[in-house]
C-alpha cells in the first residue's frame, strides 16, 4: 500500500509561483468549458483524460439512500467539523466540515493537519460507507464507448490490477446558506468556491481518488417536491492544468448522487476545486493514503526502536542508557521530536473532538504520551555522557528544532481564531508542565538549556 508519497508543487502554497502567474495574467481570466460549451468533450478528452463521471443511475438506489442517511446521521452526531488548517504559515477554519474514516489507525496528513481516522465498516453509520467506498473500489474504468451511454451499469474489476484499496475516506459538507462569506473563485470566474483550488496531498503516487456527491434537494423530513432543475444551481468540480494559464479550465456540474473519479496522474498534474451551488451537499471522497509514516502501528514501533537504547534498572526503576553514540542519540532525538510533532500535538490541537464520537485513539493515545515522557528522561542521561561536545551539538539542532516547533503550536492554541471554538473543539496545548514538575527532567520551555549549549560548547551540559 505504501509507496512514494506525491508531492506535487502546488500553486496555493507555493507564493512565488503563485504570485509570477497572477501578474502573467494580469486582468484577464482563463477560460474554461462546462458541458453545454462547444468543445467540452475534445477539452476533456485531450486535456482531462484522468478524469471519469459515473452517473447516479449506475449506483443502486438502496445504497443511495443508505449512504445519504448515514451522512446525515453522521451530521447529527456533530461528527463533522471544520478544521482549523494552515495555509502558507497563517491558520484558517476550512469552510468545509470534515470526518475521516477509514482503516483503523491510519491517518491522513493535509495542510499541516493530521487526521485520525475513525474505523469504517464497525458502526451503523459507518457501514454504508464502507459498502460505498467497495462500489466504487470495483469500479472498472470504462472505455470510450462505454462512457458516452451515460447510464452504463459499472463492469467488473479490472482483471491486471484488481480492485483498488482505498485505504481512507474523507467526508466533506457544506451548507452555502450557513455561511456568511464563501470566496469567489480568482483565476477563471467559475463562482463560488467551497473548496478552493489544490492538489490532493498524502496520497500513493497515482493512487486513484473516487467521490461519491449527494447535494440535499430538500431539507431532510421535508415533503417531497420535485426539485425544479431551473430553479436551483448545481454544485460543481472546478478543474485546471497546473501551472498553466492557457489550457482552458473545465467545469463538472454534478447531479445528487453522481460520482467522480480522478485517475492516472491528473492530481498531480491538475488542480481541482468545489464550486458552491445552491443546496447543502456532501461528499465522501476515497483514497490512498500513503501512510508509511501515517499509522499507529509505525509510530509504536518508532517509540520502541528509541526506548530499546533505555535500560530500566528493576530494583530502584531508575532509566539509564546503553548507548551514548551520537548517531543513537540522534536516532533518539528525532523519534522523540516525530511522536511529540507528529503525533501527541497534532491529535490534542484538535481538542477533545475525536472522543466525543470515537473513543478508539484514547488509549493508543495514552501510551504514546507514556513513550514520549520516558523519551524526556533518556535525553538528560544523554547530557551525562562522556564525549559532552559532540553530543551537545547532535543534541543542539534536535533542542531547537523542537522548541521552535513548541512555540508553533502554542500559538495555533493560542489563535484568535482557535478561541472562537466551543470548549470541547477547542485546541489542547499537550504536553504541556510547568516548571516544578518533579515527573519531568527537563523545561518545556527548552530557551535557557539552548542558550547554555550554545554559548559553552564545551562544559555546556546541565
Ligand atoms: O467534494 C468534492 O467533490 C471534492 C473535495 C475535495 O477536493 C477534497 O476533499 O480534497
Ligand atoms: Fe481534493
Amino acid at each position: 500500500m505504501c509507496g512514494l508519497r506525491a508531492q506535487p508543487l502546488d500553486a496555493q502554497n507555493n507564493r512565488e509561483g503563485r504570485r509570477r502567474l497572477l501578474q502573467e495574467l494580469g486582468d484577464q481570466k482563463i477560460p474554461f468549458l462546462g458541458p453545454t460549451d462547444q468543445g467540452y468533450q475534445q477539452l476533456w478528452d485531450s486535456s482531462y483524460a484522468g478524469l471519469v463521471l459515473r452517473r447516479s443511475c449506475s449506483v443502486p438506489v438502496e445504497l443511495h439512500s443508505h449512504v445519504q442517511a448515514a451522512f446525515l446521521t453522521l451530521r447529527k452526531k456533530g461528527c463533522l467539523l471544520r478544521d482549523l488548517v494552515r495555509v502558507r504559515d497563517r491558520d484558517v477554519f476550512t469552510a468545509v466540515s470534515r470526518a475521516l474514516l477509514g482503516e483503523p489507525g491510519h491517518t491522513y496528513r493535509y495542510l499541516d493537519t493530521r487526521l485520525f481516522t475513525k474505523p469504517l465498516g464497525l458502526g451503523d453509520n459507518e457501514k454504508p460507507v464502507a459498502q460505498l467506498k467497495h462500489s466504487l473500489s470495483d469500479y472498472h474504468i470504462e472505455d470510450k464507448e462505454n462512457q458516452e451511454d451515460r447510464c452504463s451499469q459499472p463492469s467488473s474489476p479490472c482483471l491486471c490490477t484488481g480492485p483498488v484499496k482505498f485505504n481512507v475516506t474523507l467526508l466533506n459538507f457544506m451548507d452555502p446558506a450557513a455561511m456568511s462569506h464563501i470566496k469567489e473563485e480568482p483565476y477563471c470566474g467559475m463562482g463560488k468556491m467551497a473548496v478552493g483550488w489544490h492538489h490532493d496531498e498524502n496520497l500513493v503516487t497515482h493512487s486513484p481518488v473516487a467521490v461519491y456527491s449527494y447535494s440535499c434537494y430538500m431539507a431532510p423530513g421535508e415533503a417531497s417536491s420535485d426539485p425544479s432543475i431551473s430553479e436551483r444551481s448545481y454544485w460543481r468540480i472546478g478543474l485546471k492544468v497546473a501551472w498553466d494559464i492557457h489550457t482552458p479550465g473545465l467545469m463538472l456540474p454534478l447531479e445528487s448522487g453522481d460520482c467522480y473519479y480522478m485517475r492516472d496522474d491528473l492530481n498531480s498534474t491538475h488542480q481541482h476545486c468545489v464550486l458552491a451551488g445552491d443546496t447543502a451537499r456532501f461528499s465522501s471522497t476515497h483514497r490512498v493514503a500513503e501512510c508509511s509514516k501515517g499509522t499507529l502501528t509505525y509510530i509504536q514501533s518508532r517509540c520502541q526502536e528509541a526506548l530499546s537504547n533505555l535500560r530500566t534498572d528493576p530494583e530502584t526503576g531508575s532509566h539509564s542508557l546503553l548507548a551514548l553514540l551520537p548517531t543513537t542519540l540522534q536516532l533518539c532525538e528525532e523519534i522523540h521530536n516525530e511522536v511529540e510533532f507528529e503525533w501527541l500535538r497534532q491529535y490534542w490541537f484538535q481538542g477533545r473532538r475525536y472522543t466525543r464520537f470515537c473513543r478508539w485513539w484514547s488509549r493508543p493515545m495514552e501510551q504514546l504520551e507514556s513513550d514520549w515522557r520516558l523519551l524526556e528522561t533518556m535525553e538528560e542521561d544523554g547530557r551525562a555522557g562522556d564525549n559532552r561536545r559532540e553530543m551537545a551539538e547532535t543534541l543542539l539542532s534536535a533542542l531547537t528544532d523542537r522548541h521552535q516547533q513548541r512555540q508553533t503550536w502554542r500559538d495555533r492554541c493560542h489563535s484568535t481564531l482557535a478561541q472562537t471554538l466551543p470548549p470541547e473543539e477547542a485546541p489542547v496545548d499537550r504536553p504541556f508542565w510547568g516548571v516544578d514538575d518533579p515527573r519531568m527532567p527537563l523545561p518545556f520551555d527548552l530557551a535557557e538549556i539552548i542558550s547554555r549549549v550554545e554559548s559553552k560548547p564545551q562544559k555546556c551540559l546541565p
